[in-house]
């Protein structure tokens, strides 16, 4: 427990939330972070990054200016990078950049993104996973020690998902052994990099590369783009801000091009294709798509992110729900807590289950990722399609999901859940971002199908498939999937569902192509059920993986975790069964009489949670400083926090504004 929790008066009807509770809140934060280790590491780091001060702002950001907002964030990015960098990294090494705690802990500086969170995020997992070791030396460094700060510019105003599509060239010129880069159109600026409009003085460039006269598709380059002196920009640059937009006002998004500009050749980023001094092109990986290790990194990250975002909200939303009253269902009763009502629990403990799915799940895909990444160090990518097959679902459904259940959890808060200083407006426009950048979730979802697809057919031929596909087997018997109302049940009917569809895909593109149909058309008329499809597996994955990790998680447990947690965790199972019953209905042999009992359950849950519900969230472990709401602190001070907060507005610094004398006065005297 954070100092801020033991000394403020804490609101009366949250003190008795407090008491209601029948578990032991520390256990579930153990669990939510990944074990006691990482929770105690985590404590350690935010007591260090809080104990600056930094992250106290005299004026609200929001109600800045573009331009101070954007100087305070680079302020502020400043003082964070140099504790990461002398504290932090120490403590968690380079393991640091799969983890949370980095984001979580930069919360506390920032309400929207630093100017730097790509130059961790995205420039330096570049710089290990596609220079040679002998580049690793040279960059990583410098870049650890902020020395250079970088950028990662892969799309262009023209082309983001079709990446090999990019117009960005990169042509080897032997004679200076320099390779030249060239931005021949409007549409192959770069646009959208992170913390490129200003900040960046270095960049990773995705570019066609062109060598003896012949191209052979993107590769990534380091580009120095500013004097690390002036900070002007090199000439044959052109270097800017996107201009404003929806969130991440202050990670200086810019665009970016280059008029024949020069760069040695040893700033190709050489570990898996390189480029010899006389021109000769070198293909060194063994898989084709492996420059795009830095997205599949990204995605898998991605899901863990998203969890601890709606944490956040959830936090905020469930803690004000029961310092919030409001209407009277009972003649002379007091006003209910709005927590009370099981439409408001329908909306929130959703919330809570999906925050613990997410992490449980990104967990898991972490480890999947580590161990594929052990496999090809030594040569074997057999694992590589499923890795990105499962990232991209899950990077995809994970931050749909929390997207929506965030925006559930500002509607629950009213009208004061709209305001900026509740921090749930800006915790949507970040994680809505999520849902685009990294791969569009169309796009992902369809790299999904098709693996599904080819996975299929594997089957069908009697072939053996990877695990997380095995279920398919069960489609091949034709047989609905018999119905029983345990977690297995649901989740074996999910996974039924999803081999039926899948089935159902690839027979319909069987069927177009008869008519005389090309593939790739068969394909594009099947895409709106592929989608559905691979979304019905990323169901069944995240399904079963939460099952399977909370009971294992929880084996060790006191009775009353145990509960809780199971309690969790079959509510989601329900939630997503009675959401997709009409795929049960069709698929499994569910009746209405089961879907009945499902509904009945899920009210029971929602029930027995609900004196847990404060507990819950107070498990996730959030301190004040990070969540940074009006609403959701741990106090309850709502309505106070809420008059404080609008006091600090500029619009708020004297009783008239000069508008009045400048406007309205002329307009009510006539003489405008
Ligand atoms: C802190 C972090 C903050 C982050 C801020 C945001 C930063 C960014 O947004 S950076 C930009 C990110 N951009 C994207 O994600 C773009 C999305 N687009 C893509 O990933 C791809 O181009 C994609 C997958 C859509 C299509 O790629 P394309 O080269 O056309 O491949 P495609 O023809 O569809 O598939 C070819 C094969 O490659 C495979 N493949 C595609 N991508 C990958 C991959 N990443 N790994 C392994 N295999 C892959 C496909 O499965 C397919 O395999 P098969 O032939 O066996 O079926
Ligand atoms: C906040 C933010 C930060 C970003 N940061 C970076 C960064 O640091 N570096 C960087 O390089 N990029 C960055 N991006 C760019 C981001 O990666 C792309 O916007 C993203 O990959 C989507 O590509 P797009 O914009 O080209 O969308 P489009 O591909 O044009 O998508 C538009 C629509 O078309 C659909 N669509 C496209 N292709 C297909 C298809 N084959 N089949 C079916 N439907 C399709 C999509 O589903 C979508 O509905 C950022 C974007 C945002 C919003």
């Amino acid at each position: 427990m954070s100092t801020d929790k033991m000394s403020v008066k804490v609101n009366v009807d949250l003190q008795k939330e407090r008491q209601k509770c029948n578990f032991n809140i520390q256990e579930v934060t153990f669990i939510f972070d990944g074990g006691k280790e990482q929770t105690l590491q985590r404590k350690k780091i935010e007591d260090i990054a809080l104990n600056s001060g930094a992250s106290i702002d005299s004026i609200p950001e929001e109600c800045l200016g573009l331009k101070e907002r954007y100087d305070n964030a680079v302020r502020k990015s400043c003082i964070y990078s140099r504790i990461v960098k002398n504290e932090i990294l120490e403590i968690t090494g380079l393991e640091a950049l799969g983890n949370p705690v980095l984001r979580r802990t930069a919360d506390a500086f920032f309400k929207e993104i630093s100017p730097f969170m790509l130059h961790l995020g995205m420039f330096v997992p570049t710089i290990i996973g596609q220079c040679t070791e002998e580049q690793q030396a040279k960059w990583l460094p410098r870049a650890l020690e902020m020395q250079i700060i970088g950028a990662y510019a892969q799309t262009e105003l023209g082309h983001g998902t079709f990446i090999r599509g990019l117009e960005t060239t990169a042509t080897y010129d032997p004679e200076t052994e320099e390779f030249v880069l060239h931005s021949p159109t409007l549409t192959s600026y770069k646009w959208w990099a992170g913390g490129l409009g200003n900040t960046a003085n270095h960049c990773i460039v995705v570019a066609q590369l062109y060598t003896k006269g012949q191209c052979h598709g993107t590769h990534p380059f380091i580009v120095p783009i500013r004097d690390m002196e002036t900070h002007e920009p090199f000439p044959g640059v052109k270097v800017g801000d996107v201009g404003v937009r929806m969130g991440f006002n202050t990670a200086d998004n810019g665009f970016l091009s280059f008029n024949h500009y020069r760069i040695p050749r040893e700033n190709m980023m050489m570990k898996n294709a390189k480029v010899l001094k006389d021109g000769t092109y070198v293909k060194v990986a063994r898989h084709e798509k492996l420059t795009y290790g830095t997205m599949v990194f990204v995605r898998v990250t991605l899901v863990k992110e998203a969890a601890i975002n709606l944490a956040k909200a959830a936090t905020i939303a469930v803690r004000y729900s029961a310092v919030r009253r409001q209407s009277q269902p009972k003649p002379d009763a007091p006003e209910p807590q709005i927590i009370d009502y099981p439409t408001q629990q329908h909306k929130l403990f959703i919330c809570i289950a999906t925050a613990h799915a997410l992490q449980i799940t990104g967990d898991w895909l972490w480890r999947t990722f580590k161990d594929v990444l052990a496999d090809m160090r030594g040569g074997n990518t057999d694992s590589l399609p499923e890795l990105h097959a499962l990232s991209s679902c899950l990077k995809a459904i994970s931050t749909s999901d929390s997207a929506a259940y965030i925006e559930q959890c500002r509607f629950a808060c009213g009208g004061h859940g709209y305001m900026l200083s509740s921090n749930l407006p800006l915790i949507y426009s970040f994680v809505t971002a999520t849902r685009t950048y990294e791969g569009d979730y169309t796009v992902l979802l369809l790299q999904t199908a098709r693996f599904l697809v080819k996975a299929w057919e594997q089957v069908e031929a009697g072939k053996s498939v990877t695990p997380t596909v095995s279920y398919l087997t069960l489609a091949a018997t034709k047989e609905k999937v018999l119905w029983n109302d345990f977690a297995e049940g649901i989740i074996r009917s999910f996974q039924a569902v999803a081999a039926r569809k899948i089935s159902a895909c690839a027979e319909t593109i069987k069927r177009h192509m008869k008519t005389g149909i090309c593939y790739e058309d068969a394909w594009q008329l099947t895409t709106v059920r592929l989608v559905s499809a691979a979304e019905s597996h990323c169901r069944s994955v995240i399904c079963q993986t939460y099952w399977n990790e909370i009971t294992r998680l929880t084996a060790s447990c006191s009775t009353n975790v145990k509960i809780v947690m199971e309690q969790l965790a079959t509510l989601y199972l329900i939630y997503w069964a009675l959401e997709r019953s009409g795929d049960l209905l069709r698929y499994s042999t569910i009746s209405e009489k089961d879907l009945n009992r499902l509904q009945e359950r899920y009210e029971e849950l929602l029930a027995l949670i609900r004196p847990n519900a404060v507990g819950l969230v107070d498990a996730f472990d959030f301190r004040d400083e990070i969540l940074r709401s009006t609403l959701g602190a741990y106090d309850g001070r709502v309505y106070e926090r809420l008059m404080e907060e609008a006091l600090k507005s500029p619009l708020n610094d004297g009783p008239v504004q000069a508008s009045f004398h400048k406007y309205i006065k002329p307009l009510t005297k006539g003489k405008l």
